[in-house]
């Protein structure tokens, strides 16, 4: 392990470490963080939750979800080096009194990181019992979950009242897309590679599409999902992180924000969706019974608790259109839903045709350069390119094919384990590197777009179409791209099953 000056121990806190996310992710996160021997010696981590538990229960707790969790059986000296630093607090967050209990586990001079996988209505709680019990100054971090409200304006009241307590530089917004290798590769595609970066405009791409697939329905999170919805869930915050990449002008440098300087460009370039093109631009769905994976699913409305008359969108298709002078009449088309056949994300660049055609009919009829850059699972990156079939003909003409240029992440880079994201966005922010989390103005930004969306849906009061789980979607979701002559990108994914 290389340690730089700026690698300091701290007291990491796990608020809501007995919550789904703490359980599936954050945990286990920690302890391949261990593994990878990136936790400095002193860090200790404290959970803390609202039932009464023994420290010894506690780690018995932790233990048997990072077994259950974990991809590989548990390394012994590994869980040894991590469970002598857990400790664990009782605090019923709503209630200032109960936030004693932190003068026992940190330790004032040291850097405290307080990670809130809570529901984010009790931010402004955790903030003001902190404050309450003096232990809040300027080495305190505070890493928020997504997503940040529930429209533009409680979502300022959150980061108001987390303002309140905590300056900008202290507040880390997770978005997990950002930790994904293939998300943060994006930077380095078109940054670090000459033939990307002077053709990455109107001048020369056609399109771009952004597919982020899920096979899985709401898991069990019909509460939480049902008053989010994908728009709420997905777009709002990954699918237009990942177009905030693909779309930014270079950034000066890679610090914080520098980054998230030209990323808030694009948003605020984003054209507003109202009623006057809802229908035009956006396609929305609900998932019906099906079959995902040969398994037969219920449809949305027969989930555990469903509301059967909820008209909450699972799958949204948008035609997004950024008014800047690079992206002039180049769409970016969005598409995100639950309970599809497989769960793949791929961006994929589709390039112009060449102006003049030198080969004849074989030239026409194939398609012109695509990049595709698998965010997930499979990461990697194919170019389709053409090439001449070799061979002699009497004409004096070329026939072509296209070929494919295909770099498979786990191929090139065999050795390496691909991290989780959680376990990049864990490490940065105990290192105190804010590049990979968003700023308060960008989570504002996206917000105002997504907000005028969802009024027009609300205005229009139509219900999402129903698809079938396990397809792609409702069929009007083709006609987005039909209509102008386009179709949606067959992940090869999908031809594999
Ligand atoms: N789960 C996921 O996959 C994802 C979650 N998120 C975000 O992460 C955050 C946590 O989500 P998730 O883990 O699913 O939620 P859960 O409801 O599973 O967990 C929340 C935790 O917070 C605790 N809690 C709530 N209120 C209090 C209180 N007053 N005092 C003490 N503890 C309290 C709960 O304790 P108790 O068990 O006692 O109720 C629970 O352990 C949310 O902001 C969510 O939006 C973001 C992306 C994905
Ligand atoms: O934030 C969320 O993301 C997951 C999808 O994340 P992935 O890393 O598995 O692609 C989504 O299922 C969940 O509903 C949402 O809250």
């Amino acid at each position: 392990m290389v340690m730089d000056n700026s690698f300091e121990p701290c007291d990491f806190v796990l608020f809501g470490t007995m919550g789904d996310l703490s359980r599936r992710k954050l945990l286990p996160s920690l302890y391949q963080l261990e593994k990878a021997e990136l936790i400095h010696p002193d860090t200790t981590i404290i959970g803390v939750a609202r039932q009464e538990m023994s420290k010894e229960d506690y780690i018995a707790e932790v233990k048997s979800n990072i077994e259950k969790f974990s991809d590989k059986a548990l390394c012994e000296d590994t869980w040894n080096r991590l469970c002598e630093r857990l400790d664990y607090i009782c605090v019923d967050m709503k209630d200032i009194n109960s936030y004693k209990a932190f003068d026992d586990v940190v330790d004032p001079n040291r850097v405290m990181v307080c990670y809130l996988a809570t529901p984010p209505a009790i931010y402004g709680d955790i903030c003001r019992g902190l404050h309450g019990c003096d232990i809040i100054d300027s080495s305190v971090r505070v890493v928020l979950e997504k997503p940040i409200g529930h429209d533009l304006d409680s979502s300022k009241v959150i980061n108001d009242q987390v303002s309140e307590y905590f300056n900008e530089s202290q507040i880390y917004r997770i978005d997990h897309y950002l930790g994904k290798e293939t998300v943060l590769n994006l930077i380095a595609l078109r940054f670090a590679n000459s033939i990307f970066a002077t053709n990455w405009d109107h001048n020369c791409i056609d399109h771009v599409q952004i597919s982020v697939a899920e096979s899985v329905g709401i898991e069990g999170r019909w509460g939480y999902f049902d008053d989010a919805g994908q728009m709420r869930d997905m777009v709002q915050n990954h699918l237009l992180q990942i177009l905030s990449l693909v779309a930014m002008e270079p950034p000066a440098t890679l610090d914080a924000d520098s980054i998230r300087d030209e990323k808030l460009k694009v948003l605020k370039a984003l054209r507003p969706i109202d009623v006057s093109n809802i229908n035009d631009v956006t396609v929305r769905g609900q998932y019906t019974a099906g079959f995902v994976k040969g398994e037969e699913v219920p449809g949305y409305l027969e989930e555990d608790d469903a509301n059967t008359r909820s008209k909450t969108e699972t799958f949204v298709a948008i035609k997004a259109e950024i008014d800047n002078w690079r992206w002039a009449g180049v769409p970016f088309y969005l598409r995100t839903g639950k309970r599809m056949p497989t769960k793949v994300s791929e961006v994929v660049i589709y390039f112009k045709r060449q102006p003049h055609n030198l080969f004849g009919d074989s030239f026409n009829s194939l398609p012109p350069n695509k990049l595709v850059i698998r965010l997930q699972p499979d990461e990697g990156v194919e170019i389709t390119v053409m090439n001449k079939i070799p061979g002699l003909t009497s004409s004096g003409s070329m026939d072509l094919q296209k070929s494919k240029l295909d770099l498979s992440f786990s191929e090139a880079f065999s050795e390496e384990r691909i991290p989780d994201a959680y376990e990049k966005l864990l490490l940065e922010v105990m290192l105190g590197n804010q590049a990979l989390f968003v700023r308060r103005d960008e989570v504002e930004q996206a917000w105002n777009w997504v907000d005028s969306i969802l009024d027009a849906w609300n205005h229009t009061a139509e219900p999402p179409e129903p698809y079938q789980a396990g397809t792609w979607g409702p069929v009007a979701s083709i006609g987005l791209l039909a209509r102008e002559n386009r179709s949606w990108y067959e992940s090869k994914l999908t031809k594999k099953r």
